[in-house]
């Protein structure tokens, strides 16, 4: 659900993957004329340019055509637009069909995780909800350069199930049971993104951006040991393994947006100059606020936000952050 650059992306991935069991992977785009392009010339060029999709692949505009008979149901849409888009097509979802969220964002309001968001909405019980994060930048895996990344859910039997599905020659997944933990990992990193993106864009070097990425993973560990995640988890691919591919790689939109920002633009030209998804920008706001309900310190975070929310200006950030009072590096509370 979601013709973007990582649902058609994961499409190929998972086309590739079960090419060989006669299993096909059907998009639902939202236009018509992105499915019409996918289905004539395997091609999704708004957002992949010179991928040519799988065979195994087809694409619809109509969510009833798609859904029908789906034993797994991807979702790869915008976070912030989740819950309106679930609620209108939740009741077509076959009864024991798996749901696996692609998506790296927080909803503001309620600081629901996608996962969470999903059990809400479709009423699906855990077993039912997977999540994949990892270092995962579209453009790169739709050219088949290798990596891996991680499934996530509370039942095992389910994360091999989609393990196995997704597993292609480029394309390694691994599983993971800590739900919470890598979901967190794939939204918080979004976030330093921005702020290393920041760090670029103002001309800072590689000591300054290394620091943001350092610490960004000390303020990421803190909140996802808080809410129950695992150590462990943040230091595999959904949280460190992610969080250097975004903060190093100009292909990333939330690098990009922070880029943007430290180069002086303000935030309605940097949204205005995006032509896809940046979720950092709208999760911000929404990991503060699940933090200070946790008593998370969490400075690079509320830095960003103050930035996007107009209070502190991003030359005034590296002062901030340096200013406060100094502790052990060790402290994870
Ligand atoms: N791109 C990447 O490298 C990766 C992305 N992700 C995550 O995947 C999720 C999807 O991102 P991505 O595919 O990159 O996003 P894109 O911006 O590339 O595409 C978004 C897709 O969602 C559709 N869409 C936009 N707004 C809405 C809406 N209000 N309701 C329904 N559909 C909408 C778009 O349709 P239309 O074309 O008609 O506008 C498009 O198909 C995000 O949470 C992102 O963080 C995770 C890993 C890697
Ligand atoms: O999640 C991603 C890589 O793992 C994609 O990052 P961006 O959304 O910043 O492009």
């Amino acid at each position: 659900m979601g013709a973007g650059s990582w649902g058609t992306t994961f499409a190929k991935v998972m086309a590739d993957a079960v090419a060989e069991q006669g299993i096909s992977v059907q998009i639902w785009a939202r236009r018509d004329d992105a499915a019409h392009e996918i289905n004539e010339r395997h091609t999704n060029s708004r957002y992949l340019r010179d991928t040519k999709l799988p065979q195994n692949i087809s694409a619809s505009s109509d969510r009833q055509v798609v859904l029908c008979g789906a034993d797994l149901v991807v979702l790869a849409i915008p976070s912030q637009s989740l819950r309106a888009e679930l609620d209108g097509f939740k009741d077509l979802i076959e009864p024991d069909a798996v749901v696996l969220s692609l998506m790296k964002g927080l909803e503001r309001g309620t600081d629901l995780r996608m996962s969470q968001v999903i059990a809400e909405v479709a009423e699906l019980p855990e077993n039912r909800i997977a999540v994949l994060s990892g270092p995962n930048l579209a453009m790169e895996i739709a050219r088949e350069q290798p990596t891996a990344s991680v499934v996530a859910c509370t039942d095992e039997q389910t994360a091999n199930w989609i393990a196995q599905l997704c597993s292609a020659p480029y394309f390694r997944p691994y599983t993971n049971d800590d739900v919470l933990g890598v979901e967190l990992g794939g939204i918080v990193k979004n976030i330093i993104a921005l702020a290393v993106g920041m760090c670029d864009g103002m001309g800072m070097g590689d000591n300054t951006k290394s620091t943001v990425i350092t610490r960004g993973l000390a303020e990421t560990t803190r909140l996802v040991l808080a809410l129950g995640g695992r150590l462990d988890t943040l230091a595999g691919l959904s949280g460190l393994g992610d969080l250097v591919a975004t903060c190093s790689s100009s292909l990333s939109r939330n690098n990009t947006a922070g880029r943007l920002l430290g180069q002086g633009l303000f935030l309605d030209e940097v949204n205005d100059r995006m032509s896809q998804t940046a979720e950092g920008i709208k999760s911000a706001r929404a990991v503060f606020d699940l933090s200070r309900t946790h008593d998370v310190d969490m400075p690079i975070t509320e830095a960003v936000v103050m930035v996007l929310e107009g209070m502190l200006s991003v030359e005034n950030m590296a002062e901030r952050l340096l200013a406060r009072e100094l502790k052990s590096e060790g402290e994870l509370q």
